[in-house]
């Protein structure tokens, strides 16, 4: 009878071990394939790339939801996570009787964005409405789940029925590069845009605000522009579209003013600038900064001796809740007078930024305004309201966010003075 020994050196014992490490090596092999293959890296807004198993993934995007959910309905605040600061905002609690249901239209967008955020701080109900032509979800992203905030992707030339009790109508195009790429819908914007919110604002008694431009003013013969001058514009010029468009939606504000007592306010809003805006705008602010920041040519169009006078948007923000909320339903200039030669502005933007570019003179555009600078008498007796941010400040905050721009998406090519359309996915043009 053959006994079983423990041997090693028996041809048994050698299988096994050779069975044992085969196992091992292949239980090896597909845990380390395993772990090589479950292995993710996403973007988590607000937390930015994270790599690791599909677990962990899950975990940490609990840990964001809960953390989102306490921010936004038990502590009452929201995280930007665009701007150039992770800005916390605090939200006033406001009861039942004082929360208005506010519409603002183009929200999405530069301006429109920081008014949302504005409202939304006072404890008010927004719905944001937008095309998402030059508007960008992640501008009110941080506001996203909140249960005040309604984000609504339509198009004004559209009608749109809402229950809302205030409208700021701020869609449209504003940058003339992207108005001027499709002026048909820029007039159609301007003009059934309009008409669809006024019409709204006399089925639900809203008040609304249209925020109108220093475009009115054309190419001014009268320096600075006070709202009794009647302006100077080129009817068929490539400006028009947006121009015109704004002239006749001033026009149809007071039209409904007049005939359905619809209660209207208008904002005549001077040069704007400040973070959010879009890297591929190509109005001169955002594309000093960029071209400056990057060392490329300023490209100065014309000569440079023209004349614009800028204002921080937190101003203008002011200005437009004060309009609203205020009495005078007038047209009213909201704009910062410190005025500027587009040359002196090159240099104060590559004094600012420490940048070694060169000033690039290019063929002036169409039509240009060869001045502007806003009378702001009107706002400061009418609606207590002026500029406080000094230029040189505001300018600062806004190459803070476009230097963290610029290092999330590597080179910006700035839009030239053609007409475009914004390309939101690549933000370099
Ligand atoms: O803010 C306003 O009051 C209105 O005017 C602006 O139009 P514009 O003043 O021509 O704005 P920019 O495109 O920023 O141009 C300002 C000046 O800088 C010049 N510019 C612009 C861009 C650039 O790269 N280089 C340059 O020299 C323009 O030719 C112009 O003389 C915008 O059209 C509107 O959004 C707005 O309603």
């Amino acid at each position: 009878m053959r006994t079983m020994t423990a041997y090693p050196s028996s041809p048994g014992s050698f299988r096994n071990v050779f069975v044992f490490l085969g196992a091992l090596v292949v239980f090896g092999f597909f845990f380390a394939m395993s772990q090589y293959d479950i292995r993710h890296t996403e973007e988590i807004p607000s937390i930015g790339k994270l790599t690791g198993t599909q677990e962990e993934l899950i975990t940490a995007r609990v840990k964001l939801e809960v953390q989102n959910a306490l921010v936004n309905h038990v502590i009452g605040a929201a995280w930007d996570s665009t701007s150039s600061k992770q800005d916390l905002y605090a939200i006033t609690e406001l009861p039942d009787s004082k929360r208005l249901r506010i519409l603002v239209t183009g929200g999405a967008g530069f301006v429109g964005s920081h008014l949302v955020d504005r409202l939304m701080m006072a404890g008010h109900e927004v719905i944001v409405v937008d095309n998402f032509f030059t508007g960008r979800k992640k501008n009110v992203m941080h506001w996203v789940g909140h249960s005040n905030f309604q984000l609504i992707s339509h198009d004004v030339v559209e009608p749109i029925m809402l229950e809302v009790d205030q409208i700021y109508h701020l869609a449209c195009p504003a940058s003339p590069p992207h108005y001027q790429y499709n002026p048909i819908k820029t007039i159609k914007t301007s003009t059934m845009g309009t008409i669809n919110m006024l019409g709204l604002a006399k089925r639900v008694q809203a008040r609304v605000l249209l925020t109108s431009t220093s475009e009115v003013y054309g190419d001014p013969e009268v320096h600075p522009q006070p709202e009794s001058y009647w302006g100077n514009v080129n009817p068929i010029g490539p400006r028009a579209c947006y121009d015109e468009g704004k002239r006749v939606a001033e026009t149809m504000m007071y039209a409904y003013k007049q005939q359905d007592g619809v209660d209207v306010r208008v904002a005549r809003i001077f040069n704007t600038f400040g973070p959010r805006m879009h890297p591929n705008d190509g109005r001169v602010v955002s594309n000093f900064i960029i071209q400056a920041l990057q060392n490329k040519d300023i490209t100065i169009y014309g000569s440079g001796e023209q004349t614009r006078s800028f204002q921080y948007v937190d101003d203008l923000v002011e200005g437009l809740i004060k309009l609203m909320n205020g009495n005078y339903d007038q047209p009213t200039n909201i704009g910062n007078p410190d005025e500027y030669t587009v040359n002196e502005f090159a240099e104060f933007i590559k004094e600012l930024t420490k940048s070694g570019s060169k000033i690039m003179h290019l063929e002036a555009t169409t039509d240009d305004p060869r001045k502007r600078r806003p009378d702001i008498s009107v706002a400061k007796k009418e609606i207590g309201w002026q500029p406080v941010v000094d230029v040189k400040s505001g300018l600062t905050k806004t190459i803070e966010y476009f230097s963290k721009v610029l290092e999330e998406s590597g080179e910006i090519v700035p839009t030239g003075p053609d007409a475009t359309k914004p390309k939101p996915k690549n933000e370099g043009g």
